[in-house]
């Protein structure tokens, strides 16, 4: 059966590094919903003016609207084991997934819960930085001389991650997010992770948690 994983912590705790690093290790596909956004406006796509407002102060994008875009996804990817990163983000989302991978005899192998105290977070927002090309996300000191590791364009900090911004998206998440983190625990699908330290440790921490899902089933 293929893996599927949802990555839930709050803004910058590393769900994009550790997701596409788990993506890469076990062969899934890897999906950022907030990447998926922030390409839309960038080409100017269908949503974009639906959705700029809502990134440019830090709230959440309409529920429908994120199972819209979350469909063709699931979709295409109906066969294939997943780590999303990004969704669901509020009990209706999850609802949404729930009922679409049930309709297919399908369900969430896990969630994982990034854990960062929110004094360290706003200093890894602060020194983040994206790919516009690939879409890598990490931070500055990772970069090439500012140019991103993996496919060479200049990176640089997202239009959303000042202060004020990352305070309402964190707000947000402790608003909507923590139920659904909640929902797992209680579904005894929970894994928590601290995921303060360096990222080679956190990822080695993950692989750990991972491989005794796969040969346990969901006892990690
Ligand atoms: N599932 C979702 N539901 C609502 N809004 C979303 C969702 N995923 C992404 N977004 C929007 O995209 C923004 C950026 O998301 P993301 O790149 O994951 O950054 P972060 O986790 O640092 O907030 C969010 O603040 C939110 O506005």
């Amino acid at each position: 059966m293929p893996l599927r994983l949802v990555l839930l912590g709050p803004p910058a705790s590393g769900k994009g590094t550790q997701g596409r690093r788990i993506a890469e290790r076990e062969g899934l596909a890897y999906l950022s919903t907030g990447a998926l956004l922030r390409e839309e406006l960038e080409n100017e796509g269908p949503i974009a003016e639906e959705i700029r407002p809502v990134l440019a102060r830090g709230g959440y994008v309409a529920d429908d609207t994120m199972c819209r875009i979350m469909e063709p996804w699931l979709a295409s990817h109906e066969s294939a084991g997943w780590v999303l990163d990004g969704f669901p983000r509020t009990a209706a989302q999850d609802d949404f997934l729930g009922r679409w991978l049930d309709e297919r005899g399908q369900s969430v192998d896990a969630a994982v819960a990034l854990e960062v105290p929110q004094s360290e977070l706003l200093g890894r927002i602060e020194r983040r930085v994206e790919c516009p090309q690939c879409r890598w996300s990490g931070q500055k000191s990772e970069t090439d001389g500012g140019h991103c590791p993996k496919c060479g364009a200049v990176a640089g900090p997202r239009a959303d991650d000042g202060r004020e911004n990352f305070l309402r998206r964190f707000d947000e998440f402790a608003l909507h997010a923590l139920p659904v983190i909640e929902r797992y625990a209680r579904r005894e699908k929970l894994i928590r992770c601290d995921a303060t330290d360096d990222i080679g440790t956190v990822a080695d921490r993950l692989a750990r948690y991972i491989d005794s899902l796969s040969s346990h089933g969901q006892e990690a």
